[in-house]
């Protein structure tokens, strides 16, 4: 599907920041980028030399051409000069938010000053961005200095940061991340924090020793308005911003005599560019000084699986898990979502001594203590399931373990534990279990599996058919989970030797 992103935002004629940069960023990600000039800077490496901003009424003007033909899913906003360009952006956005059929998502980046230290507001636009604009924003992506500035709130700690990103949220930003960029706290790490809704997260990575970081506010902004308009979380748009621009930073090279520009160098590919999500009992956390909630505990680190996964089968009794390892199939999962069932630990106990009996590999989703206290070969978790599960006992009895993720954030969180596989889904829709807004599709699966399939062996699963197995197996993922395809199939054989095939078919 083809997406649109508006970027509102001043021309740089250093090539490196604002509609320049905007560009360049959402190009990256295939997404088509109109824009609304804002100013026409005079700057070059060394510092602005003028802001020139375009008139209200030419302004208006391009916004007209646009909304008449070219709606955007998303509306990138960045360096607006005066209170009046204030004003007028607010209007617009009320019009399109309210007479829009698919109302823009607003990404708001604060730009008050470039990178030289220069001002690029004509003159304090403070409180004309909370009265006006901060109502109408979506996700607002300052960095310190910026969240300074808005907010008064001195960025001493993490707790300063969670305030006056509470600030943000009064002033009517739905969601807030604020990038720590300019910190130096733990020392000689990056550690930037995000909330929306009910949900705060915490990110960091080693920074990047580099002068040259022209344009990475614009660039990061602009790649998660276009991973926005893509439909990713805004959690996930943020970590492939950081991804794009640690990358970016790495590859920077000076023009001019002062600060080069970020590079754009493409979708992020490298694991390492990635931001690691801070997660309780980790170091950061402790460098940071989270406290663990009561019962938690961090491990990192689970046994290895001994050969490939293959064909997995999800199955709901330990009658399926025998016929699927009676056909063949490689990797069997026991997930049984009534808790209550009378039967349930003589089911768990039968699965895993049919796995020994095979010789095969027999996983037990969510019920960890009885998968502990039979000998299981692995145990499966999802997300939730992660921080209610005593992970150090799983590790000490030598269980595999699988984790499901549904997206970059819950990627990068799995990670942390570091475990037998990774699991990610759903890629298509499936009437197997309630997925709602968490459809990742086949283009997310090209992303991930190169990403993580040098660590672990990947397992895609939800809604994989024999009709689909070839072009999910083509993504490079080492194994395809199944329920419907193999319970539900005619031939239930037959489907399992079609779905082998269409495995090692892809090429
Ligand atoms: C291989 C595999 N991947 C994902 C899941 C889903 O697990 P989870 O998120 O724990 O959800 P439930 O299966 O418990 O509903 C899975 N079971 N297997
Ligand atoms: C358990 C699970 N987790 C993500 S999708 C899914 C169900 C997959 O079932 P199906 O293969 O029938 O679509
Ligand atoms: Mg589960």
């Amino acid at each position: 599907m083809s997406h649109i992103v508006w970027s509102i935002a001043g021309s740089d004629s250093g090539g490196g920041a604002g509609i320049q940069a905007d560009l360049k960023a959402t190009q990256s990600f295939n997404v088509h980028c109109c824009t609304v000039i804002t100013a026409l800077t005079a700057q070059n490496s060394l510092g602005v030399e003028a802001l020139n901003p375009v008139s209200t009424t030419v302004i208006e003007s391009q916004l007209t051409a646009l909304s008449q033909d070219m709606p955007a899913t998303v509306i990138k906003i960045g360096m607006l000069a005066n209170v009046q360009q204030i004003q007028l952006i607010a209007e617009h956005l009320t019009h399109y938010k309210a007479t829009w059929v698919t109302p823009p998502i607003v990404v708001y980046d604060p730009v008050a000053i470039a990178t030289s230290g220069d001002a690029l507001t004509e003159e304090d636009t403070v409180d004309a961005l909370k009265t006006h604009l901060l109502p109408l924003v979506d996700v607002i992506t300052p960095n310190t200095h910026e969240t300074q500035l808005l907010t008064g709130v001195y960025l001493i700690g993490p707790e300063a940061v969670k305030e006056a990103a509470a600030r943000l949220r009064e002033f009517g930003a739905k969601s807030v991340i604020i990038k720590g960029g300019h910190w130096d706290y733990p020392k000689g790490y990056c550690i930037d924090y995000g909330v929306e809704a009910d949900t705060e997260y915490w990110l960091g990575n080693e920074k990047i020793q580099t002068p040259h970081s022209h344009g990475t506010g614009c660039s990061l902004s602009s790649v998660m308005a276009s991973c926005i308009a893509k439909g990713y979380p805004f959690k996930d748009a943020f970590i492939l911003g950081k991804a794009y621009i640690n990358a970016g930073l790495k590859a920077a090279i000076r023009y001019g005599e002062g600060v080069g520009p970020v590079a754009h160098t493409g979708f992020p590919v490298t694991l390492n560019d990635y931001p690691q999500v801070v997660e309780a009992g980790s170091w950061l956390a402790d460098e940071l000084e989270f406290t663990l909630p009561e019962e938690f505990n961090f491990a990192a680190g689970f046994a290895s699986i001994d050969d490939l996964i293959g064909l997995y089968a999800v199955v709901d009794s330990a009658n399926w898990v025998e016929k699927c390892l009676a056909m063949g199939v490689d990797t069997v999962q026991l997930r049984i979502k009534d808790s209550e069932q009378a039967n349930l630990e003589a089911e768990i106990q039968t699965a895993i001594a049919l796995g020994q009996k095979y010789g095969a590999k027999v996983f037990i989703n969510d019920y960890w203590q009885l998968a502990i206290k039979h000998g299981a070969y692995g145990i499966h978790l999802g997300q939730e399931d992660i921080d209610k599960a005593n992970l150090a006992a799983i590790q000490e009895a030598g269980l595999r373990l699988g984790i499901s993720t549904h997206g970059f954030y819950e990627m990068l969180r799995a990670h942390n534990y570091r475990p037998s596989y990774l699991a990610f889904g759903a890629i298509y829709p499936t009437t197997t279990k309630d997925m709602t807004g968490q459809i990742q599709g086949l283009e997310k699966l090209t992303h991930f599996v190169p990403l993580m399939e040098p660590v672990y062996p990947t397992v895609a699963i939800g809604g994989i058919d024999l009709s689909r197995a070839q072009e999910v197996a083509a993504t490079g993922v080492s194994s395809i989970a199944v329920v419907r395809a193999i319970t539900e199939a005619q031939d239930p054989q037959q489907a399992v030797l079609e779905l082998k095939q269409a495995m090692t078919q892809h090429d």
